[in-house]
């Protein structure tokens, strides 16, 4: 959420959080590396056009107008520099002046080798127990946040993972509306809405570039699951992946995975909601999973079909009003999984991203806890492909990309909650390979016939195999009638005529022999 050195007294009174690049005088001589022409402290940016009816409590939630609740003056960086001082590069660059262009690839899970799958878990491992070296959570809303003497900041340090997490978990939590107060549920500013596929995309970014600094390999990418398979068992639920399923406990990870030790934050949601606090660092039980395990709901026993994600793909239109769950023939509505396969909004159905989360039964397909599951992760690569694959096919259309009335957090200009530095939905609807540095390497499932084309092609199909036999009757016939000519006897009147004709000299009565 923010940078350690902003996590401070002075800076949260201030509203300025411009952290050096390199304090050569001491402290604030080099905000944004402003001497070395990386970037200097502006004034944030915040779109005020309307949000969507769906919320109607404006003032009570430190996320809206992100981030002008805690900090209204951020780094703005010149070139190819980013991040919280200008200390980094955007997407799809490195080097020590971001001047070259890089590009990482985003596998097939099942494609990796074994020891690339080690080193991945590993990976995760890694994140899991380093703590974040720059960004720090807070852990108490606005109001609370200088603490119960007024003096002491309520941040906590975080791991890398963990903030992955717990990002997530701040995105989609209840509007505190008062203690004794229910907590306001229709809010969420990662799901639901066009900034969907835009607000995970850049939760990607952000832990495949921190993964790559606490590795020290710029080429590191975070693969995908491609969910997609109609099957209705979790092929990446193995011991040298994502963990096979506990022999002794049908909904918990098997002792031979690492991910069975790994313990969850944010499960403790009836505190935040009736007291107002926020999930902390503090991890809590183990994941829980049972793929294709919720007998109460049939229809999530099972993963989306190779054909779903084809026909999804058809859908030219970004989004359709009211740009929210119950768009109709709306990509993004379909991605998600709120509407069927081909684009038609249905209550009842899960499909997509939401089938997959649902099928994982367990963590994995609760809002507030499902990154908790490292599953989360290549479950949304594969969802963000996808996204990639239609921004490509649709040359980026954003046209349909609401400006104003989405739901609140997910107009076209708005901030992303809760990142920092602000980053918009905007910059996120770009193709990967060309404007941020990655690719997929990903084979996409030609589309079945629709019934109309399939009549259709029969029809056509009918029509020139009759034609075909007509043709050919017509032929026989001719063939036929030829033959018979020529066995015809020599004497006929027709021969005779023909003879008079071809002599010009009428002869009714002659013969020939
Ligand atoms: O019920 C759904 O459709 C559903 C569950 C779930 C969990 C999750 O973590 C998501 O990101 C989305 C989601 N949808």
């Amino acid at each position: 959420q923010f940078p350690r050195q902003c996590a401070t007294v002075e800076a949260l009174r201030s509203g300025m959080c411009c952290p050096d690049y390199f304090p050569v005088f001491g402290p604030g001589t080099d905000r944004c590396g402003v001497s070395t022409g990386r970037g200097r402290c502006v004034q944030v940016t915040v779109d005020l056009r309307p949000h969507g009816p769906q919320y109607m409590h404006d003032g009570r939630d430190d996320r809206e107008q992100w981030p002008i609740r805690f900090f209204n003056q951020t780094c703005q960086c010149n070139g190819n520099f980013s991040g919280y001082n200008c200390g980094s590069c955007r997407p799809g660059w490195t080097g020590p002046t971001c001047s070259q262009q890089i590009n990482i690839v985003r596998r097939n899970l099942l494609d990796l080798s074994a020891e690339e799958r080690r080193r991945f878990v590993n990976a995760l491992q890694q994140a899991k127990v380093t703590i974040h070296p720059d960004i720090v959570i807070a852990t108490r809303r606005r109001e609370e946040i200088f603490g119960p003497d007024g003096n002491t900041p309520q941040f906590e340090n975080i791991s890398i993972y963990n903030y992955f997490v717990w990002s997530h978990y701040y995105s989609v939590r209840k509007t505190f509306l008062g203690t004794g107060q229910q907590s306001f549920g229709g809010i969420d500013f990662s799901h639901e809405g066009p900034a969907f596929v835009t607000w995970h995309r850049y939760h990607l970014l952000q832990l495949e570039r921190d993964m790559q600094n606490m590795l020290q390999d710029p080429s590191f990418g975070l693969p995908y699951w491609n969910f997609a398979t109609g099957q209705n068992t979790c092929d990446i639920c193995t011991d040298d992946l994502m963990g096979a399923r506990s022999n002794f406990d049908v909904s918990l990870i098997s002792q031979n995975s690492i991910f069975s030790q790994w313990r969850v934050i944010c499960e403790n949601i009836e505190d935040y909601e009736t007291l107002g606090t926020i999930c902390n660092s503090t991890e809590g039980g183990p994941i829980r999973r049972n793929p294709a395990g919720n007998v109460a709901r049939p229809m999530v026993q099972r993963l989306p079909e190779p054909e779903d994600v084809a026909q999804c793909l058809e859908v030219g239109v970004f989004d359709t009003p009211p740009f929210y769950s119950n768009s109709t023939d709306s990509f993004r509505n379909t991605v998600e999984g709120y509407s069927d396969p081909s684009g038609k909004y249905d209550p009842a159905v899960r499909s997509l991203h939401n089938l997959a989360h649902l099928f994982l039964n367990g963590t994995g397909g609760q809002t507030h806890l499902s990154p908790n599951d490292p599953i989360f992760v290549l479950l949304h690569t594969f969802t963000d492909a996808v996204f990639d694959e239609w921004l490509r096919r649709y040359s980026a259309d954003i046209s349909t990309y609401p400006l104003e009335n989405a739901p609140i957090g997910h107009n076209r200009q708005y901030n992303m909650v809760p990142f920092w530095p602000p980053v918009t939905n905007n910059e996120m609807f770009v193709t990967a390979p060309e404007n941020l540095g990655y690719s997929y390497e990903v084979e996409w499932p030609a589309r079945a016939l629709r019934v109309t084309e399939m009549i259709t092609i029969a029809i056509v199909t009918a029509l020139v195999l009759v034609a075909i036999i007509f043709a050919a009757a017509a032929c026989i016939v001719r063939v036929k009638k030829n033959k018979d000519d020529l066995h015809q006897p020599l004497l006929t009147d027709q021969y005779q005529h023909y003879s008079d004709d071809y002599d010009g000299i009428p002869a009714p009565s002659q013969s020939v022999v």
